[in-house]
């Protein structure tokens, strides 16, 4: 793939990823804060399956060891995240990487390990959990492609489908988001209408 798929939607549990999947979503993340290791290879698992049932291309977040055990696509690592990961087996196994970043030192750091996306935010604020960032704007995003050029750009934090116009405008590849989806009353519903409003290049 390089080109990311525009619709980006992180979720916490394998039973979501495969309705989305199902529901026409082409990149969906994993992204499961706490678990033992036996759940979250289960998840992973399922997650897997359902997405190569349905054409979609999983990333896990932060469990890049069994993201490479299970043969994800990707994993996303936060800054945090890189201090302790392997990055040349992700590669040798052929995963591909997204990486966190929130200012410039951090923008710096992430292009240093070549990732094959980078995702900027919170771009509004985010109910999902506390950040030290102030919301970064839109107009933040177009700034950091200016920087990265061809390097695939993630906005994500707060964004809803009416918001998401205004990240692809300024010069975001895609749109991530958590509540919008899950927390609507029919996720699959909403991942159609977030499909239909992207087009084809959803
Ligand atoms: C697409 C995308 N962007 C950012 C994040 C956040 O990753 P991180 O900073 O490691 O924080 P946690 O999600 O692990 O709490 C993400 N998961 N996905
Ligand atoms: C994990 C993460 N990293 C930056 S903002 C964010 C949360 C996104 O959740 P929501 O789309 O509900 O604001
Ligand atoms: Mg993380």
């Amino acid at each position: 793939m390089n080109r990311l798929p525009r619709f980006y939607p992180v979720v916490d549990s394998a039973a979501l990823v495969r309705d989305l999947a199902a529901a026409g979503a082409r990149l969906v993340q994993l992204r499961i804060k706490q678990a033992d290791d036996d759940r979250l290879r289960r998840e992973i698992a399922d997650a897997l399956a359902a997405c190569r049932r349905h054409g979609a291309q999983l990333v896990v977040n932060d469990h890049w060891e069994l993201a490479i055990e299970q043969g994800a696509d990707f994993v996303h690592l936060g800054q945090e995240d890189l201090d302790g990961a392997d990055l040349p087996a992700l590669r040798r196994h052929g995963l591909r990487l997204g990486v966190s970043t929130h200012d410039r030192h951090e923008l710096a750091r992430a292009r240093g390990v070549r990732p094959d996306y980078v995702a900027l935010g919170p771009i509004w604020p985010t109910a999902l959990k506390a950040m030290p960032w102030a919301p970064q704007g839109v107009g933040r995003i177009g700034e950091w492609k200016r920087a990265i050029g061809t390097l695939p750009l993630v906005a994500i934090g707060g964004i809803t489908l009416e918001r998401a116009p205004a990240c692809l405008a300024a010069g975001a590849d895609a749109v991530a988001m958590v509540g919008d989806v899950v927390r609507h009353a029919d996720p699959p519903a909403r991942a159609r209408a977030w499909l239909d409003a992207l087009g084809s290049l959803a």
